[in-house]
């Protein structure tokens, strides 16, 4: 058996669809600003790659690219001007940040109603509420890829493998919160494969290339593979991105994302999304659904 690859593309396009409908419908365009410091290569291709989006699905999108040397006090400066700003809907702040700046600080300080990554504590606490807010990307995005492709999360036994605060414990609350039986797998977590064994949905995001193996995986288990690991090319070849999960693991999953081309996609959407959320809650309407 093969599995049903899942790819994030046609997903991603149809979120994207619905953001541009739902942008159209407001009565300005809804506008995203996104700061980042520093010329991190990655997080200069994520911002980039979110502005051309944005503004192809009908958003107004900025971009601060601030020097790596920015104080923490000039970045709060900055965010406390734009919760201010009511043309301005949506804040993201790429990370990871310069060392010599408190993430905990930043993303504390930019108002929970414009906080279109949903890693504000507010948000955070109304996600395992199980109330209505702005959820984290990826794994809003993870959800409405499984749901894209009509994969069950009701009653399903969910083991999420990872606990970081963008992805691992957000996801398990959303899982949750969509009625899914939800073990959190961890790098303390002792027999791994014992536990992975037991997901009918198993989600991994550690960062680790290929920690998953075939026999930690049920037969016709659906696999959400978070990893994005750069890895060297082998003889001195060109580096590539491989996932968490090894790829024979298709020869026992019955669905799987693809690294790269699954879940990444998705948070670009999601955001997107998240921005038009954002702007119809400011303007008094229904918002997160
Ligand atoms: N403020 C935030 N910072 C970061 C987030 C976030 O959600 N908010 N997530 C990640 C980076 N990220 C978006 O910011 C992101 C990661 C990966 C992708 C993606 O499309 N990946 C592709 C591969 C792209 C490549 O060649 O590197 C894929 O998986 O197919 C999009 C966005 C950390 N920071």
């Amino acid at each position: 058996m093969t599995a049903r690859l899942l790819p994030g593309a046609p997903a991603a396009a149809a979120l994207l669809a619905d953001v541009a409908a739902r942008a159209a419908r407001l009565p300005a365009p809804p506008r995203l600003v996104m700061v980042r410091l520093g010329d991190d290569p990655a997080s200069v291709s994520y911002v980039r790659g979110k502005d051309r989006q944005a503004r192809a699905a009908g958003l107004e999108s900025t971009v601060h690219a601030l020097p790596e040397a920015t104080t923490q006090a000039e970045l709060l400066a900055l965010i406390a001007g734009l919760n201010a700003d009511p043309a301005v809907n949506g804040i993201l702040v790429q990370l990871p940040l310069p060392a010599h700046v408190s993430e905990q600080a930043v993303l504390h300080a930019i108002d929970p109603r414009k906080d279109v990554d949903g890693f504000h504590p507010v948000n955070v606490g109304e996600l395992w509420a199980g109330r209505p807010a702005l959820r984290p990307c990826t794994p809003a995005g993870i959800l409405f890829l499984l749901d894209h492709y009509g994969l069950p999360v009701v009653g399903q036994r969910a083991v999420v493998v990872g606990r970081s605060h963008i992805v691992g414990r957000p996801l398990a609350g959303l899982l949750l919160n969509r009625d899914a039986t939800v073990t959190v797998a961890h790098s303390r977590t002792p027999d791994l494969a014992a536990v992975t064994r037991e997901a009918d949905l198993l989600c991994v995001a550690v960062g680790q290339p290929h920690l998953i193996t075939p026999g930690m995986v049920k037969a016709g288990a659906t696999v959400i593979d978070v990893g994005i690991n750069r890895v060297p090319g082998q003889d001195g070849g060109k580096a590539h991105l491989t996932g968490d999960v090894d790829p024979a693991v298709a020869e026992v999953a019955g669905a799987i994302t693809p690294v790269p081309g699954g879940v990444g996609p998705m948070t670009i959407a999601q955001l997107l999304a998240n921005t038009v959320t954002a702007a119809e809650m400011q303007a008094g309407g229904q918002g997160t659904r």
